[in-house]
């Protein structure tokens, strides 16, 4: 297995709040990652640090071998648009764009993106393109946010809470669309509070106060279904 994601004792320090302490793990290519923890325990600042939308305050964070704690601005910027798709609990829609100009959205910042249609189409969409997000149901809108982290065609997929505003059953087909794209070689990071999704994990991080409670691997995941 070759080495994706390696953080090393990384904190993360927000004035007075120590949000990370003493941060060490690797994730490793195409693992389907779950972390897990309870509110303000440190998940999305991690989830921050990785997708280059923060800095750490001390340590390293290595990505396919190059260290982004020590990137700049410009060079965060170009990582998170080659590198990285987000899948937030809110999706994050242009309300004033419809499916497929939201999908297409990544074009202006990856020029290795791909075609919004075909992607669509993938997701179960093909019939919802021209529809802006008010006039889909939220499984939908998730669909759409997804599509627009695959067509940006990055390695990596963080997701924050993705399903957190769906119901049970709209959650579960949501996560069986990523345990799919992870089947199909992509690297999926999932923040959760929902335990029930650690059984779908290759590897399952505890965060507990800031820190590392636990990592386990999983050798036989379960598919969602
Ligand atoms: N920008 C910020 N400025 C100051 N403190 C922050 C900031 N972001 C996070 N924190 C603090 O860092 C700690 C960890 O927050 P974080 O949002 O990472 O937790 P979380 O596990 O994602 O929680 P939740 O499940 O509620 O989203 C909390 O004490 C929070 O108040």
């Amino acid at each position: 297995m070759n080495e994706l994601i390696t953080f090393q004792r990384v904190d993360k320090t927000y004035e007075m709040t120590s949000a990370l302490k003493n941060i060490n793990f690797t994730i490793n290519e195409k693992e389907f990652v779950v972390i897990l923890g309870p509110s303000g325990a440190g998940k999305s600042t991690l989830l921050n640090l990785l997708g280059g939308l923060d800095q750490p305050s001390t340590g390293d964070i290595w990505v396919q071998g190059i260290n982004i704690a020590e990137f700049n601005e410009n060079e965060l910027a170009d990582y998170r648009a080659k590198k990285v798709g987000f899948i937030f609990q809110f999706y994050n829609l242009l309300p004033t764009l419809n499916a497929l100009d939201n999908v297409n959205l990544v074009h202006q910042v990856n020029n290795s993106s791909l075609n919004g249609e075909n992607i669509l189409q993938k997701v179960g969409l093909a019939e919802k393109m021209r529809q802006y997000p008010s006039e889909l149901s939220g499984g939908e809108q998730q669909r759409v946010s997804i599509a627009r982290a695959i067509a940006k065609n990055a390695p990596i997929l963080l997701c924050d809470e993705p399903t957190g505003a769906l119901d049970t059953q709209t959650g579960k087909q949501i996560m069986k669309l990523l345990k799919s794209l992870n089947r199909q070689g992509k690297t999926v990071i999932v923040v959760t509070h929902n335990e029930e999704f650690s059984v779908l994990a290759n590897k399952v991080i505890r965060l507990k106060d800031g820190e590392i409670e636990s990592i386990e691997s999983n050798l036989h995941p379960s598919e969602a279904d």
